[in-house]
């Protein structure tokens, strides 16, 4: 397995959180590079994001965030293309330019039009004004909004995987999206035809096993 390091004792570290899908996705990232690295658990429910220390790492207070030796990152989509760059072994964007710009596209649907929508820190904030009722219709709508771009736009892109039959950038991001919206939120998956068979195909890859929120350090034992 390659490793992060600079050739110094500097392991990468991910401070993530087991079911943050953005942490998720940098996790997917790092498995198909092979890269090992450390896990820093923080604990959204226990608010640890928006401790002094961790700050200093995302002065928005969000997982994950990187750390390299005296490099620190945060943002998933920033992330995945640092380690893009630094790690080219199984190239997370094609040279396709077409394909490629419709990598950025999916990503930026889920990174920007889905996942800001469903944060913990909307959801809390409508459980105060609104009531704890209103978060799940919330959280539907919009998914259910993103999910029906994603299959119109992917109807003509897809393969075994999102833009073709190699795993990409999109599939990174699409991911714990699509699981996220199936299993936690209750989506209709007959609504979603392509979007329901990727989440089969990532659940058969190892890479995307491991990164799975089952399977991480902090998951909670019950
Ligand atoms: N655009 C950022 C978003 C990061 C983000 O929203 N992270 C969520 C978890 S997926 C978080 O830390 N939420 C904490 C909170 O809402 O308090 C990224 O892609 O990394």
């Amino acid at each position: 397995m390659a490793s992060g390091n600079d050739g110094g004792n500097n392991k990468l570290q991910l401070y993530s959180y087991w079911r943050s899908s953005c942490s998720w996705r940098v996790r997917i990232a790092l498995n198909l590079k092979g890269i090992d690295y450390e896990y820093k658990a923080v604990n959204l429910l226990k608010g640890e994001q928006n401790s002094p220390e961790f700050r200093k790492l995302n002065p928005l207070g969000y997982v994950p965030a990187l750390v390299d030796g005296d490099f620190i990152l945060s943002d998933s989509f920033a992330i995945l293309m640092y380690l893009e760059e630094k790690y080219p072994q199984h190239p997370l964007l094609p040279s396709d330019l077409k394909t490629k710009a419709i990598n950025f596209e999916a990503a930026n649907i889920v990174s920007s039009s889905i996942q800001p929508l469903q944060n913990l820190v909307v959801l809390n904030y409508i459980d105060e004004k609104f009531g704890p009722d209103e978060k799940l219709p919330w959280v539907k709508h919009f998914l259910g909004k993103g999910f029906a771009a994603l299959e119109m736009l992917l109807k003509d892109y897809s393969g075994k995987y999102a833009t073709g039959d190699e795993v990409y950038l999109a599939d990174c991001f699409l991911a714990p999206q699509i699981d996220t919206g199936f299993t936690r939120f209750n989506l209709d998956k007959s609504e979603f035809p392509i979007l329901a068979r990727l989440h089969e195909a990532y659940c058969e890859l190892p890479a995307f096993q491991k990164a799975m929120p089952p399977n991480q350090p902090d998951t909670p034992s019950s």
